[in-house]
């Protein structure tokens, strides 16, 4: 595959921008893990995050759907603003946010159910579908979406976990699909894949690109280089440049950037 040949990244500059922080800070207690952080995340765009172990690269994907609120010691100042709105205003929902933001994690975790069920069981609780034709209709329709309907159509009762490790990672991007999100984040979601399983993915999500405004974390550069349009390079909190895809991994401005992509540290 082509180091930098990522299609996506010629004719984009005009996109809309879906996802803006203002000044955002995160504490875990006293810690200061994310310092003033300032990006503007384009739509149907796939946005790479990269940066040595502890730079904050997941604390920051976390901030994009209040998962963060999940955990007692954490603060929160400044903005994360969506469409337009902060999600961190006082009327918002936060589980509305989760909800309109699917997340995949490093590890596949299925829910202990069948095929089915890991598809409808959230759009059912949130009542986005009833039982029946419709959840049919959207099982097939996430499966599809997630390139996997083909290899399960006849076996959509058998269990989540007997599917092989790479399918049940597309099994987890079809349940994020299946709450009609329109932002996917990504933490790490192929680290835990053979490599047959991690080229299916990221074809898949160059697919997705269409419809969705993808965020990844990524300690793979060459998976960066390959998949994303926009890269930001994260280093103790802060995010240090953000830039074109290609630019940022053959023409890095700042020297924290040229040392982690060359290898001189991290
Ligand atoms: N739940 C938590 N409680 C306290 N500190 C945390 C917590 N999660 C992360 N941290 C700290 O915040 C900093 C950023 O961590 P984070 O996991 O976001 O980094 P990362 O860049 O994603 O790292 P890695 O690449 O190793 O996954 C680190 O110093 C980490 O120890």
């Amino acid at each position: 595959m082509k180091l930098n040949g990522n299609p996506g990244s010629n004719g984009q500059n005009g996109a809309v921008t879906k996802i803006e922080t203002q000044k955002l800070n995160l504490y875990y207690g006293e810690h200061r893990a994310l310092k003033d952080i300032e990006i503007a995340i384009k739509e149907n765009q796939i946005t790479a995050l990269i940066g040595p172990s502890g730079c904050g690269k997941s604390t920051f994907l976390r901030c994009l759907n209040r998962m963060n609120d999940l955990i007692d010691s954490v603060q929160i100042k400044g903005q994360v603003v969506i469409d337009g709105k902060n999600i961190y205003d006082k009327d918002v929902d936060e589980v509305a946010v989760r909800r309109r933001i699917g997340m995949v994690f490093q590890q596949p975790n299925p829910f202990p159910k069948s095929i089915y069920e890991n598809l409808t069981y959230a759009p059912l609780k949130h009542k986005l579908v009833k039982k029946g034709a419709e959840c049919d209709d959207l099982v097939e329709r996430s499966l599809q979406k997630a390139g996997l309907w083909n290899e399960v159509k006849d076996k959509l009762h058998s269990p989540g976990t007997s599917l092989s490790g790479g399918q049940q990672q597309r099994l987890c991007i079809a349940r994020a699909i299946a709450i009609s999100p329109n932002v996917i984040l990504m933490d790490e979601p192929t680290s835990a894949l053979d490599p047959i399983s991690t080229t299916t993915i990221e074809t898949l999500m160059q697919e997705l690109r269409e419809d969705y405004t993808i965020v990844i974390v990524t300690h793979n550069m060459q998976q960066a280089s390959r998949i994303s349009d926009k890269t930001a390079y994260f280093h103790m909190g802060e995010l240090v440049e953000f830039d074109d895809t290609e630019t940022l991994f053959t023409q890095p401005e700042k020297q924290l950037t040229q040392d982690y992509i060359y290898g001189r540290f991290g």
